[in-house]
């Protein structure tokens, strides 16, 4: 197996940074819209050689460091009774909202048999890599997946979830004690699949204030990390606002934090407790411009971590579907080459 991205995740030396992209299985590739045409994208997730096939296509088309399980975060919260659905153009929908402490109630936590899916597909998967590369599996972090069970849909300022946390804080705990007691089970459930490591995506905990990020996100991301069955699996603990949060994010245990572009990294990474690695942070937006610009920004960020153990390329956030696939082939295939 190449084993740069667990080295990597373990803080161990590498001989160039292992690089693996969020979103990589998505919409930038032309193979996935050939898939996506033909099935909606809830299908494409419960069919277990449907989601392995997206999941192979940047392992065999860019030939990245590891892989990441096809799926999305908001299936928990669908298994726990939310009527979900992702439309073209507009994004996931939850058709029933959580608002209420009736909404709250009416949840169900025993919902893993709902989730089976995922162990399936994880099982496919790690036939077709065969041992090549390791498998990462995911979840969506209790805060930022209330959130879209709380709005409904996607949100820019995430009015109905805060407005849920400051006057009725206790129904709010309440949803989010549900949302990582499936969440822990959930990774416990991949991780007996045989996933190889696990990323737990709070995606918007940008939006918090440092009181409320503690509150409401951190003390059960720190919960999840605490039920995992970890072994031998590292846990990487990704949010946008962990240029800010990551002194936080680190007391919860992470093998790995995944940093937003807004910080330095290295300075990150030298604030954190030694033997947690980091992971990021090109701003994706760089993969739009020319390649020579590319290259230099990646540089610019290998320069810096130079010398550094625990060190995990990645952009700050997911590739976006319009960036161009031969820029993101070019970035993939310069830092395979690349050697400190
Ligand atoms: C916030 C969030 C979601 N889902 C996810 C997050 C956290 C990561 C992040 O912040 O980017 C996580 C996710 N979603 C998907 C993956 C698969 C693996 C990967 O390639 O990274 C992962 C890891 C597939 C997907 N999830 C979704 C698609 C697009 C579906 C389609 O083809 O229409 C894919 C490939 C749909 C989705 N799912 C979600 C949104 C907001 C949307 C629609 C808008 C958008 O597409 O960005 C929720």
């Amino acid at each position: 197996m190449n084993t740069l991205f667990l080295d990597a995740a373990w803080s161990k030396q590498t001989e160039r940074p292992p690089v693996w992209m969020m979103r990589q299985a998505g919409r930038f590739m032309p193979e996935y819209w050939e898939i996506k045409n033909k099935y909606s994208f809830l299908e494409m997730c419960k069919t277990p050689e449907i989601a392995a096939d997206v999941t192979m296509l940047p392992v065999d088309l860019l030939g990245i460091d590891a892989a990441i399980l096809f799926c999305d975060i908001l299936v928990t919260g669908e298994a726990m009774g939310g009527d979900l659905s992702f439309t073209q153009g507009v994004g996931p929908r939850f058709a029933n909202p959580v608002r209420t402490l009736k909404d709250v109630e009416n949840l169900n936590v025993d919902c893993l048999d709902q989730l089976e899916y995922v162990a399936d597909a994880i099982k496919v998967i790690q036939q077709r890599l065969n041992g090549s590369i390791p498998l990462i599996g995911f979840a969506g972090a209790p805060f930022t997946v209330m959130s879209y069970l709380v709005e409904g849909a996607s949100s820019k300022d995430f009015k109905l979830t805060k407005l849920l946390m400051h006057n009725h804080p206790e129904v709010a705990h309440k949803l989010l004690a549900k949302i990582a007691k499936v969440t822990a089970e959930y990774l416990n459930l991949q991780i007996a699949a045989g996933v190889n490591a696990i990323q737990i995506f709070d995606s918007w905990a940008l939006a918090l204030s440092w009181n409320d990020y503690q509150e409401f996100s951190h003390r059960y991301i720190q919960e999840i990390i605490a039920n995992l069955n970890r072994k031998d699996i590292p846990v990487i603990s990704f949010c946008k606002g962990s240029s800010v949060f990551a002194p936080i994010m680190a007391t919860a245990k992470p093998d790995v934090i995944s940093v937003d572009w807004n910080a330095d990294l290295l300075n990150i990474k030298q604030a954190l407790p030694a033997g947690i690695a980091v992971q990021g942070n090109l701003d994706p937006h760089i993969l739009y411009a020319d390649k020579p610009v590319i290259k230099k920004h990646i540089l610019q960020l290998f320069e810096r971590m130079r010398g550094e153990n625990g060190f995990i390329f990645n952009l700050g956030h997911g590739i976006m579907p319009d960036i161009p696939f031969d820029n993101v082939k070019y970035a993939i295939d310069f830092i395979k080459e690349f050697r400190y």
